[in-house]
């Protein structure tokens, strides 16, 4: 027996941080949108009590440190299950990127175990669940285009973007989200205006978006790596109607309206950076 599943990268269209809370964790306020690059995941059956993880990516931990284990893990303990299952992860996203691979990897067991074991729990239960792995994995059980808050947990639809191309360009270094958080500096830290970005998502209003797109913790990394900020340049050089960089980074990407603009952006990062996607926004959840 078999399940597959499609795990979707997801980019902040705006990431704002309000204040650091005591459990160690930051209150947010996100707004988060999947794009259609994805790793594939592939559940098989097994009639032992075990959970094994494969993949082929050197960057992938094979034991229980991946989040797709921990999401098998944590199905079997809190339903008491006693099947097993073998992960297979054909890792197409980048890895610690800012594009939570792990976390919708996560998120696609969860999803795709709640089928292959029978489980028969809702969508919203699994989010729920997910939060105990990370702080991203609620919004990818669901996916499409939405308001995150709390740590990052409560998540809350909204309407899809109108299309667009997205560029994504990852430089060649790997950013922990902890190291970004804990390098911030709430004090002198820039804050998007998400209530003008969820109304521009409300109108359909694409100039409205693009001019609304902030992330307060592009400054933290673009002062550890200074290719993020090449990167937004040479984006906007290329004409790029929006330029963010997505969750903790250092991945930048860039929405384009036209066709020939974004090919053209595609192309001159192309040479400068080893992973580059132009892609579409899912929007809605799938
Ligand atoms: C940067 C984002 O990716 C934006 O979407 C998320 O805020 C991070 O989500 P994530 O990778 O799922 O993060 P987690 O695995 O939950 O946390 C990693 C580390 O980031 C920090 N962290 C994360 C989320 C949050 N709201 N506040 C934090 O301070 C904590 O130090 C935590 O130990
Ligand atoms: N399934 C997985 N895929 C990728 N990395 C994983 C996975 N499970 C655990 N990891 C570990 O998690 C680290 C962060 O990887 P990930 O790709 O999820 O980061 P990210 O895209 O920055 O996430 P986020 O945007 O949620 O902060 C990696 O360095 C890797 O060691």
């Amino acid at each position: 027996m078999q399940q597959l599943e499609k795990a979707s990268a997801k980019i902040n269209l705006s990431l704002d941080v309000l204040y650091k809370r005591d459990d160690g964790f930051h209150e947010v306020e996100m707004v988060m949108t999947t794009v259609d690059l994805a790793d594939r995941i592939e559940l098989t059956y097994v009639d032992r009590d075990v959970i094994k993880v494969e993949s082929e990516n050197r960057f992938v931990p094979n034991d229980e440190r991946n989040l797709a284990y921990r999401a098998a893990k944590l199905m079997k303990d809190h339903y008491g299950v006693r099947k097993g299952v073998r992960i297979f992860i054909e890792k197409n996203i980048p890895v610690a990127a800012g594009l939570a691979g792990g976390s919708s990897d996560a998120a696609a067991v969860l999803r795709g175990l709640n089928r292959l074991w029978d489980l028969n729990r809702s969508i919203d239960e699994l989010a729920e669940l997910g939060a105990q792995i990370g702080s991203d994995v609620s919004f990818c059980v669901y996916g499409g285009t939405a308001h995150a808050t709390g740590r990052g947990e409560k998540v809350r639809a909204l309407p899809a973007p109108p299309p667009c191309w997205v560029v994504l360009a990852k430089p060649t270094i790997g950013v922990s989200t902890q190291t970004v958080y804990q390098n911030l500096n709430l004090d002198k830290a820039e804050h998007p205006n998400t209530e003008a970005m969820i109304d521009a998502l409300n109108r359909g209003d694409f100039a409205s978006i693009c001019q609304n797109v902030g992330n307060t913790l592009e400054g933290v990394t673009l002062n550890l790596h200074e290719e993020v900020g090449q990167i937004k340049e040479q984006m906007r050089q290329g004409g790029a109607d929006a330029v963010l960089m997505s969750g903790s980074g250092p991945t930048v990407f860039a929405l384009v309206e036209q066709d020939a603009r974004a090919q053209r952006i595609y192309n001159s990062l192309k040479g400068f950076c080893e992973e580059v996607y132009i892609v579409r926004m899912l929007g809605y959840r799938e």
